[in-house]
């Protein structure tokens, strides 16, 4: 029996259990030692992930193909560093505080780096670090947040099924429709944290 082979999407998408320290957001925050989850875990929390050709994202036949099954008419770039984004202190603290959306949140790495942030079925913080060629899906309805990494640097391409809608709602927001079907969908049918139930 061999070495089972390295999910290729991991050259670009790692993601690990966080620690409890309150240390500046953009390090890695992994904990002692180190507790990595798989991306196939991730997919049981409704986190999809891809790899992608970044510098050729403009006639990606397999991104084309993404795109078509899944609906994603919509498509922009969100370039985050001081120069480029305006208000840029406000959106990197808004980022962070933990929320969720109505829909997919759908982000394409075509450049640089940064952490989006999970809620686990126990409702613990899985780091999710997409670089350069990583394209995740979060589903509606999951808690999350998003970080720059100490490279502070990251242009992501931006999809959606539609006129795009990026209103985060704040924790908590457990009575949306859109919490309630993410907990049925990921949470409850895989025998998940009691307390994330009872709540919802
Ligand atoms: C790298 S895109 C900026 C982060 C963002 O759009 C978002 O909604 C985070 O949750
Ligand atoms: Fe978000």
């Amino acid at each position: 029996m061999g070495v089972p082979d390295k999910d290729p999407r991991e050259e670009v998408i790692q993601a690990w259990y966080m620690d409890d320290s309150d240390e500046d957001q953009r390090l890695p925050h992994h904990r002692d030692p180190k507790e990595y989850v798989s991306l196939d875990k991730l997919a049981e929390l409704g986190v999809l992930s891809w790899l992608l050709d970044a510098d050729n994202y403009e006639n990606d036949e397999e991104l084309k193909k993404i795109r078509e099954e899944r609906g994603y008419s919509y498509m922009d770039f969100c370039e985050v560093c001081p120069e480029k984004l305006p208000n840029y202190e406000e959106k990197i603290k808004n980022f962070f505080e933990e929320h969720l959306h109505t829909d997919e949140e759908i982000r394409y790495c075509v450049a640089g780096s940064g952490y989006f942030d999970v809620r686990d079925h126990n409702d613990l913080w899985i780091r999710v670090w997409v670089k350069k060629g990583g394209m995740i899906v979060l589903p509606a309805g999951i808690y999350h947040r998003f970080t720059l990494d100490t490279d502070n640097y990251i242009k992501a391409m931006r999809l959606f099924v539609g006129e795009p809608v990026w209103t985060p709602y704040n924790r908590p927001h457990d009575d949306l429709p859109a919490r309630k079907g993410y907990l049925e969908n990921f949470v409850q049918k895989k025998g998940g944290n009691q307390a994330i139930n009872a709540a919802a």
